[in-house]
């Protein structure tokens, strides 16, 4: 394959409600879609994922636009190659700046699967024709929370994720059990505790939660690795695990019991693959993480949940949970509880270019 085309689309688009984490409230949402074309004319998408200011990694829409435009394009515009692992080595030189990787990698991933006329869970190994989908509740009043989750379970979600920070956990967890006492639930805190929290923590084993996803720092895999000891509920990181050798030494350590992959978070779909496979050798299960993304890289986490040791359902949830109308056709549509993996090459969704066009803020095309 030689790209001889890329146009990066910056959109924004407003978020169904707002969605409040530990960290952030989000109400609009900024995307790069990055659009690669090849010599034959065929064209991959992909996604970044970051943010417009960097509350969840250090990573922002800007930084990403800026090393894909002055570093990543004109590596990718010199270079032919046959498969999309290449790009690791093809990057290596650019530290870090996982989202910006990642956005042209998936875009490269696209591009490789209709180039071989497969499905790209095909092509990433994906064995499932169906995966699970879970949602997300972010931070609200308990009364908004538990409607919500009321709807979410009529509308067949299969894994119940709420967001906690400190004083809006222990009592939101209990209230949710009293309701829903079978509930799959589990709670992620966006690093918002420390070890000195580990008395509220310990209260959390009484709610037979799924996980506690992140309480403690982005970057400390040693307390996860002693609060792991002291909880029965299983740990399961998110931010602190960027890489393959991250993922390696938290296991070592004991630091979880399950991993959140996200493509963006770890450079691409190649690293999310590898991470996968190491924790598929030492009974890790791991899951589909989200990032109140566009169908673009909603569908690129549709192929990637497809592998087989993506045992739990992810934040991957319809379409409609976030956008009033998504930028690909059909949307991400849930039935009973499940979403189905197309059959199609590539993410096997078109692209909705209309809908790019009313939400695009500014594009660039390099050749
Ligand atoms: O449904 C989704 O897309 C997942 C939403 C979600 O939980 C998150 C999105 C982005 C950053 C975080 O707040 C967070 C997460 O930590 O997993
Ligand atoms: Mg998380």
């Amino acid at each position: 394959m030689k790209v001889k085309k890329v146009t990066l689309h910056l959109v924004g688009m407003k978020l169904v409600s707002p969605f409040k984490s530990s960290l952030e409230v989000v109400s609009s949402r900024e995307s790069i879609l990055v659009e690669v074309q090849d010599d034959d004319g065929i064209i991959g998408w992909g996604e970044v994922v970051a943010f417009s200011s960097p509350w969840y990694t250090e990573e922002t829409i800007k930084t990403c636009w800026h090393v894909i435009e002055d570093f990543l394009i004109p590596k990718l515009l010199k270079t032919e190659i046959s498969h999309p692992d290449e790009l690791e080595y093809l990057f290596q030189g650019i530290k870090r700046n996982h989202m910006a990787k990642a956005g042209v990698e998936l875009a490269i991933w696209d591009l490789y699967a209709k180039n071989h006329s497969q499905p790209l869970a095909s092509v990433l190994g994906g064995t499932r024709k169906k995966i699970e989908a879970g949602v997300v509740i972010g931070i609200e009043s308990i009364e908004s929370m538990l409607n919500k989750i009321a709807i979410y379970v009529d509308e067949g979600y299969k894994r119940f994720k709420i967001k906690i920070e400190p004083g809006k956990d222990v009592e939101i967890v209990n209230t949710i059990r009293q309701h829903f006492p079978h509930l799959p639930l589990m709670a992620d805190a966006n690093s918002a505790y420390t070890l000195d929290d580990i008395n509220k923590l310990r209260e959390l084993d009484h709610y037979n939660l799924m996980m506690i996803e992140q309480p403690l720092g982005s970057d400390d895999i040693f307390d996860h690795s002693k609060l792991q000891k002291e909880l029965n509920t299983p740990i399961c990181l998110d931010e602190s695990i960027v890489s393959f050798e991250n993922a390696r030494k938290a296991i070592e350590l004991g630091s979880c019991k399950i991993i959140n992959i996200k493509a963006g978070r770890v450079g691409g779909l190649q690293e999310a693959k590898k991470i996968h496979d190491l924790c598929m050798r030492h009974n890790i299960p791991v899951w589909c993480g989200g990032m109140l993304e566009t169908g673009i890289s909603r569908a690129h986490n549709i192929a990637l949940a497809s592998l087989p040791n993506f045992t739990i359902p992810g934040d991957i949830s319809a379409s409609s949970r976030y956008w009033e109308r998504d930028i690909i056709t059909p949307e991400v549509s849930i039935k009973e509880g499940l979403i189905e993996v197309p059959t199609d090459p590539g993410i096997g969704f078109e692209i909705n270019r209309e809908m790019i066009s009313k939400h695009l803020m500014h594009s660039r095309i390099y050749c």
